[in-house]
């Protein structure tokens, strides 16, 4: 069996018994060692449904492989910003995908792409092998597994969920423990990277959980993302996101400051940003988010409302462990202003307009 899996430096040809995390550091050739994973075994003892994929060519707009050697009926739950893309790049790939939201509406761009379509999530996780979840924060993501109608009732021995919704530890193993209980695997798998890295297959996958169901899955992750890391026990993975999402709540608070200070002592903020591109400092997000905050412009690719639900859940983590995150904590109070002034739903670099001076 020969995978290609895809990576922005190059694509690499990897056989089966590559281990997962040597192959999930070559996506990251600028970490010193000491930072990379232990090298894990990749390929499960007994795969949870028949595993056939061999090959996948990637391609500038997506991905794209041959019908039969996909894996088995894979169910989606969530249809938002993220999950619309994901799904639509597994139904690009040749996944036969089966799709639910909440919002009905929602899952016809998917259907007209040839989708299957469920009314609720446990009759897509019962007509599926594997199901996964991209949902707004810890309630929808418990209330779409566990709830009334909830996936966990479609379950049982043989199958699996992978809940990649960003949520807290503490509901991501309640999440596991339901679904545990039917007899299915789980794993949660929450994503770093945005809107057009979820377009572009080009998301980073933070798994952890059942270790069969993560090698099981590989292939789809490799469909959706340029890299994925296994963390270990679930919680991990969880864990791992919120620290991530932190540090980049206060970037962009810090960057808002520093933008709105260069222009009241005269300065040009495009300067600015382009002095930050070629510094110690650079980041593609200032690069990439800059030039619009200027224009005072915020389409959204990450809803500020969730940047903000990410940076309690990471105080609260940090609180669990008495870890001091004073940055943090500021950051988190200047989102809720931004919350209060009506940007929820606007991109979370919106949240420069709380430090603006309101008439
Ligand atoms: N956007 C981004 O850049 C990234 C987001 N994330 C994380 O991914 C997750 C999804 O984000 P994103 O797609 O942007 O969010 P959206 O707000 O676009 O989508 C949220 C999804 O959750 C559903 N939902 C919300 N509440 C409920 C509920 N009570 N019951 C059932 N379904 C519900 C929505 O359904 P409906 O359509 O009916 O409202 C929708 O499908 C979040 O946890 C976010 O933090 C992670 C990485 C990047
Ligand atoms: O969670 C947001 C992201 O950009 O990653």
């Amino acid at each position: 069996m020969t995978l290609l899996v895809k990576s922005s430096y190059s694509h690499r040809f990897l056989s089966s018994s590559t281990p997962a995390m040597s192959v999930c550091s070559s996506f990251c050739p600028q970490l010193p060692s000491y930072f990379r994973q232990k090298p894990i075994n990749s390929l499960p003892t007994k795969p949870l449904f028949p595993l056939s994929f061999k090959v996948f060519s990637s391609q500038a707009t997506g991905v794209s492989a041959k019908a039969d050697e996909l894996p088995g009926r894979i169910g989606f739950l969530g249809m938002g910003i993220m999950g619309t893309p994901m799904a639509q790049n597994l139904l690009k790939a040749g996944c036969d995908v089966t799709v639910w939201n909440r919002t009905k509406s929602k899952c016809d761009p998917l259907i007209s792409l040839g989708a299957k379509y469920q009314p609720s999530p446990d009759e897509v996780a019962a007509s599926c092998d594997v199901t996964f979840a991209m949902l707004a924060d810890p309630e929808s993501a418990m209330d779409v597994a566990c709830g009334k109608h909830g996936a966990a009732s479609g379950m049982g021995p043989g199958k699996g969920y992978v809940d990649v919704s960003t949520v807290d530890g503490d509901t991501s193993k309640l999440i596991n423990g339901h679904i545990k209980a039917t007899g299915a695997s789980f794993l949660e798998a929450p994503v770093s990277g945005s809107k057009k890295p979820a377009e572009d297959g080009q998301l980073i996958f933070l798994a952890a959980g059942d270790k069969s169901l993560y090698n099981t899955v590989a292939p789809l992750l490799d469909i959706m993302g340029k890299s994925r890391f296994y963390l270990g026990d679930v919680g991990n993975g969880a864990a791992m996101k919120l620290v991530v999402n932190m540090i980049m709540g206060s970037m962009m608070a810090t960057f808002s400051e520093g933008l709105l200070h260069s222009e009241k002592v005269g300065l040009d903020p495009n300067v600015l940003v382009e002095v930050v591109s070629q510094g110690a400092i650079s980041a593609p997000m200032y690069s990439l988010k800059g030039p619009s905050m200027i224009e005072s412009l915020y389409p959204t690719a990450f809803p500020l409302k969730h940047q903000q639900k990410d940076l309690r859940l990471a105080l609260g983590l940090a609180e669990s462990v008495s870890q001091s995150t004073p940055i943090a904590a500021a950051a988190n109070e200047l989102y809720k202003v931004a919350k209060s002034h009506g940007l929820s739903d606007e991109d979370f670099s919106a949240v420069i307009e709380a430090l603006k001076a309101k008439k």
